[in-house]
C-alpha cells in the first residue's frame, strides 16, 4: 500500500463538548479510542478553537520569528531555568540523527509567579513587542489549547472507562509547555536534514496546529512500516499521544514516531504544539489502580533531568535518583 492511501481519522469533537443527542459524547470516546489504539494520532474538527484566536497565534509567531536574530539570541532558553524563550535553527539533535533540526522555536508554559520544582513552574520570558501583537493573542491562543488538551485527557480516560472526576487531581496545576516553531524553506536546509527529525513525544496529549496548507508533518505506521503524510488543512488540529500517555494505558493508546519536512522550496511553515502534561505530582489517571505509583513529575525528570537545572532536593520529593 503506498502511503498516499493512508489517511489519520478525522473526528468531529463538537459531539463531545456540545453533545444533542444521547449518545454523542459515547460515540467521540469510542471513535478517539480507536484512533489512538491504531494510530497514536487523529485529526479533529469542531475543537471549539476560534479561527480569529488561530489567526492571531500564527501571525504572532511570525512577528516573533522575524525580530532581528541578535534580539531573538538575547531571548535564549538555555539562559532560563524553566526552559521559556527561543531555540535557535540548528539546537536539536537527537541520539542517531545525522544533522540537527532546521526549525527555530520558542517556548512558553504555565504563568507562575516564581520559579518552583527547579523550574518546571516558573514565569514566561516575554519578548519586547507591543503586547497586542505578541503576548495577548499567545497566550489567548494558549489558554483555549490548555482546555482542549484537558479535554482530550478526559476522554481519553473515559475511553478506558474511568471517571471524569480522576481530572480534578491530574489538572490542578498541570504542566502545559507550548511550543511555537518556523521550519525555513527547503532552499535554506542542508540535504538531509529535518524541520524535526523523527521522534515520539514525551508526555500526554500534544494539540498541534500546523499552518493552513503547509503540510509537511509525516506519522509513523508501526503495522504498514510506513510514513503517512498528513495535510495542513485550515481548522483542521491534530492531536496525538505522547510516551507517557502509551506507558500509563498500558500500550493501550500508542505514542506514535513523527518527523517534519518542510517540502516549500521558497515558503517557511509555521506550526505550534500545546503539550498538556499534567500535574507534576498526579500519577496515572488512565489506570487508578496502576501499582506503580509514579508522577507526571517523575516522568518528566527521567526524560528531560539533564535539562533542566534540577536541584536535588527537587529530585528526592519526586524520588528521582539524585
Ligand atoms: O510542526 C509539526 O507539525 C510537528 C512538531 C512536533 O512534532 C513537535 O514539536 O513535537
Ligand atoms: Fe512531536
Amino acid at each position: 500500500m503506498s502511503t498516499e492511501e493512508l489517511k489519520l481519522p478525522l473526528i468531529d469533537l463538537s459531539g463531545y463538548i456540545n453533545p444533542k443527542a444521547p449518545g454523542d459524547r459515547e460515540r467521540v470516546i469510542a471513535e478517539v479510542k480507536d484512533a489512538c489504539a491504531k494510530f497514536g494520532f487523529f485529526q479533529t474538527k469542531g475543537h471549539g478553537i476560534s479561527m480569529d484566536l488561530q489567526k492571531g497565534l500564527l501571525k504572532s509567531i511570525d512577528t516573533l520569528f522575524d525580530m532581528p536574530k541578535e534580539e531573538k539570541r538575547k531571548l535564549s532558553f538555555l539562559q532560563n531555568v524553566s526552559r521559556r524563550g527561543y531555540e535557535e535553527s540548528g539546537m536539536s539533535l537527537r541520539d542517531g540523527d545525522k544533522l540537527p533540526d532546521s526549525k527555530e522555536a520558542y517556548y512558553i508554559g504555565r504563568e507562575d509567579p516564581i520559579v518552583e520544582h527547579a523550574g518546571f513552574y516558573g514565569p514566561n520570558v516575554w519578548p519586547n513587542l507591543p503586547e497586542d501583537q505578541f503576548r495577548n493573542p499567545v497566550w489567548d491562543y494558549y489558554n483555549a489549547t490548555h482546555k482542549l488538551g484537558e479535554i482530550i485527557w478526559e476522554i481519553l480516560l473515559q475511553g478506558l472507562g474511568h471517571p471524569i472526576s480522576l481530572m480534578e487531581e491530574f489538572a490542578k496545576k498541570p504542566m502545559v509547555m507550548m511550543k511555537m516553531i518556523r521550519y525555513p524553506p527547503l532552499s535554506k536546509t542542508l540535504p538531509g536534514q529535518f524541520g524535526v527529525g523523527a521522534h515520539t513525544d514525551f508526555g500526554g496529549v500534544t494539540v498541534l496546529l500546523q499552518e493552513p496548507g503547509k503540510d509537511g508533518l509525516q506519522v509513523w505506521l508501526e503495522e504498514k512500516e510506513a510514513w503517512v503524510p498528513v495535510s495542513a488543512t485550515e481548522d483542521v488540529y491534530v492531536i496525538n499521544c505522547g510516551d507517557m500517555i502509551m506507558r500509563w494505558s498500558g500500550g493501550q493508546y500508542k505514542s506514535a514516531k513523527h518527523r517534519v519536512i518542510n517540502k516549500a522550496d521558497n515558503e517557511s511553515r509555521l506550526s505550534c504544539a500545546t503539550f498538556f502534561h499534567g500535574d507534576v505530582f498526579a500519577s496515572n489517571p488512565l489506570n487508578p489502580d496502576d501499582p506503580n505509583r509514579e508522577t507526571v513529575g517523575q516522568l518528566l525528570i527521567k526524560r528531560f533531568g539533564n535539562q533542566f537545572s534540577l536541584a536535588p532536593e527537587w529530585r528526592a520529593a519526586v524520588g528521582a535518583p539524585a
